[in-house]
């Protein structure tokens, strides 16, 4: 029977689903897939009818699928799985959702003439090189979109600080791994990449020994895979990427040429890096891609490699601990052509510029394609021992020298580049010298690990910041607890700012039970430090005491006279069912992650709810609890899982109703507060009676006690969306609904949907005051932003309405 297998029932409907009718009641939620009604439903339709142990068996098998075509809807937002570079991990699966999609496109835009733009896919992007790289594109308008597994061969909290960085320009770092195929069929679909920047790998000479696998699985396995989806993907892009000058391996020939041979690898990295080139050869050959490969030599400067000796050097200088100082045969210091990153991504930007493009189409190659080696290096090698100098140079601090032999562990005595060739094919002249470049290096490094004048005193080192960092992340309080016994210390004799960052990270370390009330003193100490408030914030979300928190963050509107609650499906409501039907209403409730607002006066206990929907018998009682009475129901728009009703097809054939306005309106006869433009199918499709609709238009007022509500038609995501807009003393109050969520919009792939209309309802939220709070439709990255916020990195961003269409397919 059809309800013993679920997995039958979910397999057919869901992947096949063409668009339905303009008055579909669909739900908000990322992902792509569109409904169809299919002979399977019918069936199911038809026997719906039967009995009541076959009704409510089959009401429960529906509700099932519901809850998982929702879950299918919603999941997946960053794309998939963190390999962390290992060999025999394996690669989840990956699911795009519209989000991501969305986040893709709008980063693949180019901000310069569509004839001279890329539109390059950056791999590592989260990496040293990666990061200039992409800045480096994006700043002159190319179209940029970075792809990193943020594996954790060194510190993570870096490789986020620089997603961070890049997201703040406009950059979309997609998580997953170069092995992935389906993400990268799906990213290389959606990005049509003129270009694809390879710069993700197993990196470090010396670690090759600890894990041959992660080589073998980035550096070939991750290679393959990128050329294979570059050969099939049309048209295919050029492609260039980083080899390395380890390939020169025991080459005594001064200085290093292109032409020099490579048939000596000193370790596996310079192998698989060797394989590499070998491999571009055969891609190049058979499907006619175009492939540049640079053998960087020994890359540092600010954001750099943690695992590298500049600044695993730097950090043990800081702390006091002694370095350990390789030399070669003989006693001799060992030399690199340290190269500094801008003069590097100056090559790799000159390489991209002219690359030809491949030749293959449809997998196929139809002619002679472009393959080039580059060294991109300094020319000017220096030892170990004066690097070592300059870095006590510029920290002010001696370094405790061990002169030791170099081990055998893959090290070679020394590099240097001729880059004569690069010279002559893109100008490639590297201006920055070891002094300069390490000068620039100490002052980011001293900046981003919070090292003040006085940086002896703070805490541990960079290695530290960064564990205490991810243990935060994992709540691993027992590390952080260990971690942070020598900051208390050093704490003592920081300026304030920092001591109250460090206070409220060290009570971190400690038990959850404290947290809040030291996140309360930490926001206590300055009531303008908004990062106190910040903390505090987080601080109650950690301990899951979420209504807390908003409350908290309305405690002064509170005292205004405004009565305001957010509350969450599967966490405020939708919690505790009654019934099996009601445990999977309440299941999928949870999974969309819808929110449902209260909205009234305190001072007379009225009160409005907006959206209600899933539980109307919990979100009642969650009224009554505060003392207010329910005045009137408003919507942001009709879909179902903002008002209740018929689920969208297949599913509207089955009899079943999700609780929403009906209940309301019949039950308790509140008035429903509706855009006329949405009204009739609140009325078809959710059966709530049109006598109780107040009809409503743009700028129109409804008041609440004294509190006033003003509703914007926001059309767009449904032709009758609106938001609600509150203004407060303080701080201006939106209800956007599904018309804006936390860097994002609602679904715009629906049958009745407007791209243009949602444009324009965009730029005039846009024009609301910056610090206006924004609580959206459902819980899509957190409780609410502001206008500010989305305006500098979400959706209100400024932008062509050219562009929207175009990113909206
Ligand atoms: O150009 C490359 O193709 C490679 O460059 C980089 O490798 P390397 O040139 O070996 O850089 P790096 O580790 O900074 O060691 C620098 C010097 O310090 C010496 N060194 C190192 C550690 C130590 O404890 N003591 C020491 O003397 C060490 O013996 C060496 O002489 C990248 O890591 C690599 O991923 C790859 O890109």
């Amino acid at each position: 029977m059809y309800f013993d297998s679920p997995t039958k029932i979910l397999q057919s409907p869901l992947l096949k689903m063409p668009p339905s009718t303009m008055h579909d009641n669909y739900p908000s939620t990322p992902g792509k897939v569109k409904v169809e009604r299919s002979n399977y439903f019918g069936r199911v339709a038809s026997r719906w009818h039967t009995t009541a142990s076959t009704r409510l068996l089959a009401c429960t098998a529906v509700l099932l699928t519901l809850t998982l075509f929702v879950f299918y809807r919603m999941s997946g937002t960053s794309g998939g799985a963190i390999d962390g570079g290992i060999v025999g991990r394996s690669v989840a699966a990956f699911k795009p959702t519209h989000q991501w999609e969305l986040k893709v496109r709008q980063s693949c835009l180019p901000k310069r003439s569509e004839e001279e733009a890329m539109v390059v896919l950056v791999t590592g992007a989260a990496g040293f090189v990666g990061t200039h790289v992409s800045l480096a594109l994006k700043k002159r308008g190319d179209g940029v979109v970075g792809l990193d597994n943020f594996n954790d061969y060194y510190e993570t909290s870096l490789k986020r600080a620089r997603q961070d960085l890049l997201e703040k320009h406009g950059v979309f770092v997609v998580e997953g791994d170069i092995n992935d195929e389906t993400l990268l069929k799906a990213l290389f679909e959606l990005g049509q990449f003129t270009h694809v920047m390879h710069l993700a790998a197993q990196a470090g000479v010396r670690y090759a020994m600890q894990n041959p696998g992660s080589y073998v699985h980035s550096n070939i396995a991750g290679l393959v895979n990128l050329f294979e989806i570059c050969k099939a993907a049309n048209p295919q892009p050029a492609i260039v990427w980083a080899s390395s000058s380890s390939v020169y391996g025991l080459n005594n020939k001064v200085p290093f040429s292109e032409s020099d041979r490579t048939d000596q690898p000193a370790s596996l990295y310079a192998a698989t890096k060797k394989a590499g080139e070998e491999i571009a050869h055969t891609y190049n050959h058979i499907y006619g891609l175009s492939i540049t490969g640079l053998r960087f030599f020994t890359v540092y400067g600010p954001w750099g490699r943690p695992d590298m000796a500049y600044f695993s050097f730097t950090r043990d200088i800081l702390r006091g601990k002694a370095i350990n100082i390789y030399t070669g045969n003989g006693g001799k210091d060992l030399a690199r052509d340290f190269t500094y990153i801008d003069d590097i991504v100056k090559g790799c930007v000159g390489a991209l510029d002219t690359a030809e493009k491949s030749t293959g189409s449809g997998g196929k190659k139809t002619g002679p394609a472009q393959l080039r080696v580059f060294n991109l290096g300094n020319t000017s090698p220096v030892t170990v021992p004066t690097l070592v100098d300059i870095l006590e140079k510029y920290l002010k601090q001696k370094a405790k020298r061990n002169i030791i032999k170099m081990p055998r562990n893959g090290d070679v005595p020394f590099t240097h580049a001729n880059i004569s060739y690069a010279q002559s094919q893109f100008n490639y002249h590297p201006t920055t010298n070891l002094d300069t470049g390490l000068k620039k290096f100490v002052k980011w490094y001293l900046s981003y690990y919070g090292v003040g004048t006085d940086h002896k005193l703070w805490l541990g080192d960079h290695e530290q910041i960064g564990q205490c960092n991810d243990a935060v992340r994992w709540t691993d309080f027992t590390t952080l607890t260990e971690l942070y016994k020598p900051a208390t210390e050093a704490g003592k004799r920081l300026p304030m700012y920092e001591l109250a960052d460090l206070h409220f990270s060290c009570q971190v370390a400690r038990e959850l039970a404290e947290l809040e009330p030291q996140a309360q003193s930490a926001a206590a100490w300055n009531f303008e430090w908004s990062k106190g408030h910040f903390r505090l914030d987080n601080a109650l979300l950690g301990e899951w005491r979420y209504s807390e928190e908003c409350n908290l963050t309305l405690a002064r509107e509170l005292m205004a006279g405004l009565y305001f609650r957010q509350l969450l499906a599967g966490r405020d409501f939708a919690v505790n069912a009654g019934n099996i039907i009601e445990r999977q209403i309440f299941s999928s409730a949870k999974q969309m992650q819808n929110y449902v607002y209260l909205v009234g006066d305190t001072k007379t206990r009225e009160a409005v709810v907006v959206d209600a929907a899933w539980d109307v018998k919990g979100i009642r009682r969650l009224a009554a609890a505060d003392n207010m009475r329910l005045v009137g129901a408003v919507l942001t728009h009709y879909h179902f899982d903002h008002t209740g009703g018929t689920p969208p097809p297949p599913f509207d054939q089955l009899g079943i109703k999700v609780p929403g306005i009906r209940e309301l309106a019949v039950e308790d006869k509140l008035p429903v507060h509706v855009n006329r433009n949405d009204a009739n199918t609140v009325v078809n499709s959710n059966g709530v009676p049109s006598a109780n609709l107040n009809l409503l238009d743009d700028a129109d007022v409804v008041s609440v006690g004294g509190v006033k509500l003003k509703f914007i038609h926001t059309p767009g995501h449904t032709p009758g969306s609106q938001c609600i807009y509150i203004e407060r003393p303080q701080q201006d109050i939106l209800i956007s609904g599904d018309t804006l969520f936390i860097g994002s919009c609602g679904r715009l792939d629906f049958p009745d949907c407007d791209v243009k209309a949602m444009y324009n309802s965009l730029q005039k939220l846009a024009t609301l005051p910056a610090t206006t709070k924004v609580y959206p439709g459902h819980d899509y990255g957190g409780p609410h932003t502001t206008i500010a916020q989305e305006r500098e990195q979400g959706f209100l961003k400024p932008m062509a309405e050219r562009q929207w269409l175009r990113m909206h397919g």
